[in-house]
């Protein structure tokens, strides 16, 4: 096999240490938002799962971050006044870029400051060669989007920028006139655009949370509470809850459906400043784009609590029959508990990983749940059983059904070159990493190899044919 340099093994040594992806879906009990969170006058966000992948692995060198990574601390004191400020600046950018729009933002000024220094910030929009949708009425719930043509895994369906950006909650102690700000916001933008955004559905009209004069109307506040989605990666100081994050409403991200059973997933990319929607699993002409608004997770009613709060109930199939959906959620995991089991116990066959994660992708896949971070977790588990098996052409056909879901979930095509490529897997420091074990073992117990060693290797040897020996 032909090596890299010594840097250049070094490098992607590097990288594979640390393949991390941001995530920001909430699972936790005190996350579930309750009735009160509105009357605090919290703004309240649809927040997509992303997945977040950590080797299975344990790293045994420094810990590299993936380049992509938006790193989540500040060198920089933030400053406490909030503006509104156009994000990338209009006057500054050339005609080429005024095509990709601009985003008003309702921001801190020192996070503002932060987006300056984001390398190659504005980047330009790459948008798909073809129409991938469009918006129209749906038969019960509003507007939604459709596929235009058919979509494969992790292709790109739309890339916008958001029309209005903001803070995630509002400091019930120290309030913003939030109402005052959009509309500052919106006298900026072009007309067409700010009635882009006033045209946007409000759930909280004429409901006991909706702001305003009582008269029903609908609030720009409202249409932003209603349609605003997580923007992770900017946040005023290292988040340890919501307050500091942002959030954003864009013209067609925002007419997007929810559904447990998502078959796309929204990522929100500061260096071209925009929304990303790609396909999570192949999607038919004419078939609704839906993406998940909470942790798909997540039992029925935690997630009904979270959609009564947005005063709707979800009309997703896995919501007609919440106990069945529920006792399928209830019989996944994440698998790093048995990986780790894997990793420490010698007498476990070496499929033992890759044969309970195909079953729980089986049971995904027949409910739905590619757009769940557990999801990826198992396609990883198998590739980097894989890894340890030193085989790396079935490494690599899990490096790419990764790879994609990575893509899908967060916009980054360098994930997906990385995994894909057969020719990197012998640099991971854990190739062959239970063949040079099983040999070691081998050597070391010549005289009185036990018979469960001996079990080992035939289940090795039988199960896995294709693992090379070579060391
Ligand atoms: C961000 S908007 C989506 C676009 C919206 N349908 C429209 O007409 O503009 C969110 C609202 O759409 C409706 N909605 C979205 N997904 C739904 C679902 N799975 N079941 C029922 N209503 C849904 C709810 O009224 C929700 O408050």
């Amino acid at each position: 096999m032909d090596r890299a340099s010594d840097t250049e093994a070094e490098r992607i040594r590097d990288l594979f240490e640390n393949i991390t992806i941001e995530e920001f879906h909430d699972d936790e009990d005190s996350d579930v938002p309750t009735e009160s969170d509105f009357s605090s006058d919290k703004t309240f966000l649809l927040a997509p799962n992303v997945l977040k992948l950590r080797s299975l692995i344990p790293a045994t060198k420094g810990t590299a971050s993936y380049p992509n990574k938006v790193s989540r601390s500040t060198n920089s004191k933030t400053e406490s006044v909030i503006s509104n400020v156009s994000q990338p600046y209009p006057t500054l950018l050339s005609s080429k870029y005024l095509d990709d729009g601009w985003t008003e933002c309702i921001i801190r000024l020192g996070t503002n400051n932060k987006i300056k220094q984001i390398e190659g910030f504005p980047m330009p929009l790459q948008r798909p060669k073809v129409a991938a949708y469009h918006i129209k009425e749906t038969d019960d719930i509003g507007f939604g989007m459709f596929a235009a043509r058919r979509l494969g895994i992790s292709d790109l369906i739309l890339n916008e920028r958001p029309l209005v950006l903001g803070p995630l909650t509002v400091d019930p102690d120290n309030p913003i006139n939030m109402e005052k700000y959009i509309k500052d916001a919106l006298d900026r933008l072009p007309d067409a655009l700010a009635a882009k955004y006033r045209a946007l559905f409000d759930c909280h009209t004429g409901t006991e949370c909706a702001e305003g004069d009582g008269s029903g109307n609908s609030t720009l506040f409202g249409i932003f509470r209603t349609n605003a989605f997580r923007v992770d990666t900017l946040y005023d100081s290292e988040p340890t809850d919501d307050n500091g994050l942002y959030c954003a409403v864009g013209e067609n991200t925002s007419r997007i459906n929810h559904s447990c059973r998502p078959n796309a997933l929204v990522s929100f990319h500061l260096d071209a400043f925009s929304f990303q929607v790609r396909a999570i699993r192949q999607i038919e002409e004419g078939e609704e784009i839906v993406i998940p608004y909470c942790d798909i997770m997540l039992p029925h009613k935690k997630r009904d609590a979270i959609f009564r709060n947005f005063h709707f109930e979800c009309v997703c199939q896995s919501c007609q029959d919440p106990a069945a959906s529920d006792a399928i959620r209830s019989t996944i995991t994440s698998p790093s508990a048995i990986f780790k089991q894997w990793l420490d116990d010698r007498s476990l066959p070496g499929d033992y990983v890759i044969r309970h994660s195909l079953s729980q992708i089986d049971t995904m896949l027949r409910e739905g749940m590619e757009g769940s971070a557990v999801y990826g977790e198992h396609l990883q588990a198998i590739m980097e059983s894989y890894i340890c098996l030193g085989d790396s052409g079935l490494a690599s056909i899990w490096g790419v059904k990764l790879g994609r879901a990575l893509l899908a979930s967060a916009g980054d095509t360098k994930n997906l070159e990385l995994m894909s490529d057969g020719h990197l897997y012998p640099y991971h420091e854990a190739w062959q990493s239970r063949m040079k074990n099983k040999s070691k073992k081998k050597r070391k117990g010549k005289k009185s190899r036990s018979q469960k060693e001996r079990q080992v290797h035939d289940n090795e040897e039988g199960e896995l044919g294709n693992a090379s020996e070579d060391e």
